[in-house]
């Protein structure tokens, strides 16, 4: 039988964004590529992202996480899942706040209401080679890229930002004139980024309102990525077209972005939803390594 077999999980969604939350704190147990995808598989467990939660590595923390994508790869950020593990572990009411760990660093979390919570999603990493990029950029507020089946100038010029996973920030005047689904895995691939890349079409409504569509690595087409929100904002921010704190409009909703001056972190608030309790068939991992 599989360690996984009827292991119980929470379907939820972070502003539209699929998330499935693995409490495995008191196992062992660490879910291979194959299992994830096997979750990520089914109608009633599919996910954008699977929230795996471990015993803490840090004292003071609630616990380690692990963070899967639908390809069964591995993230170190997902701020939408963040909220709904934030959500699952403060619901019995006795706290507001706690500390989350991913390989990417520590993340603190408040709630705001009963289905807002904060996320405080670190400081962004800016140079060329934290991204990572393949080559060196000493800039990296604008990159060059060169781009043989992409016909759209405009989506040579990224900026790049890190918020615990490499995103790169493509500014249009209008993203609904772009395929994002046909462009969408050709940038994601691109040889300059070595560990793939999460790639948004944002528009600068305003100085304080960006409008932003994502495509995810190893998830496709979100209706919402919350540390992509915050990569944008910082990018928009760095560019000198918004102020430190925007709106940033994603096609499941808006989330808040606040880039604290006093010490560089980046804060996210936005909305999670409950949407049903459920238990892994076992049949779900035959073949399942
Ligand atoms: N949806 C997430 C980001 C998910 C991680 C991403 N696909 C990756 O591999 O980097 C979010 O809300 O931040």
């Amino acid at each position: 039988m599989n360690a996984l077999s009827n292991r119980p999980f929470l379907k939820m969604n972070g502003l539209g964004n699929e998330i499935v939350v693995l409490d495995l704190r008191e196992t062992g147990h660490v879910v291979t590529p194959a299992e994830a995808r096997a979750i990520a598989g089914d109608a009633r467990s599919h996910f954008d992202q699977l929230m795996v939660l471990h015993a803490p590595k840090t004292p003071g923390t609630d616990a380690f996480m692990r963070i899967y994508n639908t390809d069964g790869s591995e993230s170190a950020a997902c701020g939408n899942g963040t909220r709904c593990v934030a959500w699952a572990l403060l619901k019995d009411g006795t706290r507001d706040s706690l500390a989350l760990e991913t390989r990417a660093g520590l993340l603190p979390c408040r709630r705001v209401d009963a289905t807002t919570f904060t996320v405080d999603m670190g400081p962004p990493r800016l140079k060329w080679d934290e991204i990572p990029l393949a080559e060196e950029f000493r800039d990296t507020r604008m990159i060059e890229l060169q781009i043989g089946p992409i016909d759209a100038p405009i989506l040579h010029s990224p900026s790049v930002v890190n918020m615990g996973n490499p995103h790169a920030i493509f500014w249009v005047e209008d993203a609904s004139a772009y395929d994002l689904a046909r462009i969408g895995p050709l940038l994601e691939n691109h040889p300059i980024f070595p560990e793939r890349a999460n790639i948004s079409l944002a528009e600068v409504r305003s100085e304080e309102h960006l409008v932003l569509k994502v495509w995810e690595r190893g998830a496709g087409l979100t209706r919402a990525c919350g540390s992509a929100a915050c990569a944008a904002a910082v990018a928009a921010a760095r560019k000198g077209r918004t102020g430190r704190r925007v709106r940033v409009t994603l096609p499941g909703g808006d989330l808040l972005i606040d880039w604290r001056e006093s010490d560089g972190h980046v804060l996210m608030t936005g909305p999670v939803e409950l949407e049903w309790e459920g238990r892994f068939a076992p049949e779900l991992f035959a073949g399942a390594a």
